[in-house]
């Protein structure tokens, strides 16, 4: 198994920001994270990158127990993650903000810009090298945060809500983006509120609410469990839901 997160608990003071939560990734597959706002998906992928320490639970990769590692060495381990809140380096342009993720594996500065040429190529930043980071769009900037992450040459790439903000044309481009990244070889843990997406790419998908982990499964069968149906309610998101899974959703509801 290439990552195992076995009973994660964390506590802020009095909060239960993740309680007890498990989940596996398997080598060489997309899985999805989802849940409503506030579940604790955020704070899961801090403790799996070693930014944040569990307050309880282990985190495996391959295997090998890497709970006391701090993010840095997670990273040459090669796990790597991108944030909601997209933040390159205002003041480089593009080029050179990859660049920073080549380093980890590149000392070299020519063999490093090489890389970061090649991981631009890849997530479709190749005209847009010598521009500043900050003239990106909403959308370049997630290709930005997409390839910074890639450039450290992770097994594992979390992925934090990529496509939060894109319109409908904009998820449809950076869909086969994601999808040739796992064709590379590249392991993939999403959080992603894009039901169609989670759908589309996903093949196994777990749904956190109030840092429990209430259901797992494939999307469809994900999407059609009361249970997450239930957890969604609040939101309205459970006609959408039902709606996505193939409308078959109406005869389960408790
Ligand atoms: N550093 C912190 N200190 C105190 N509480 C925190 C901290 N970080 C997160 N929380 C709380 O933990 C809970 C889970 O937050 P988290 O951001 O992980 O959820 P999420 O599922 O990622 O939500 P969203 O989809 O809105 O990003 C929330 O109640 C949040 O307010």
């Amino acid at each position: 198994m290439m990552l195992e997160v076995k009973k994660v608990t964390m506590r802020f003071g009095g909060l239960v920001a993740v309680d007890n939560a498990s989940l596996t990734v398997s080598q060489g597959s997309i899985t999805g994270l989802i849940g409503p706002n506030g579940a604790g998906k955020t704070t899961l992928f801090a403790i799996i990158a070693g930014f944040r320490k569990p307050s309880e639970g282990t985190i495996l990769l391959h295997g090998k127990d890497i709970t006391g590692e701090h993010a840095h060495k997670r990273a040459a381990s090669g796990i790597a993650r991108t944030f909601q809140i997209v933040q390159p380096f205002a003041g480089l342009n593009v080029h050179e903000n990859i660049t920073v993720g080549a380093y980890l594996r590149h000392m070299k500065p020519a063999e490093a810009i090489e890389k970061a040429r090649e991981v631009a190529r890849k997530v479709g930043l190749e005209k847009d090298l010598e521009k500043s980071a900050a003239s990106l769009t909403v959308a370049g900037r997630k290709r930005l945060e997409l390839a910074r992450a890639l450039a450290t040459e992770p097994k594992i790439l979390l992925l934090d809500e990529v496509l939060a903000g894109l319109n409908p044309s904009e998820i449809r481009d950076i869909i086969p983006v994601i999808r040739s990244i796992r064709e590379s070889g590249v392991t993939i843990l999403m959080i992603e509120h894009v039901m169609q997406a989670v759908m589309n790419l996903c093949e196994q998908v777990y749904v956190l609410a109030q840092g429990r982990m209430i259901a797992e499964g494939t999307p469809g069968a994900v999407c059609n469990d009361p249970s997450v149906i239930e957890a969604y309610l609040g939101k309205g998101s459970a006609d959408r839901i039902a709606r996505q899974a193939g409308g078959n959703a109406g005869g389960d509801h408790a």
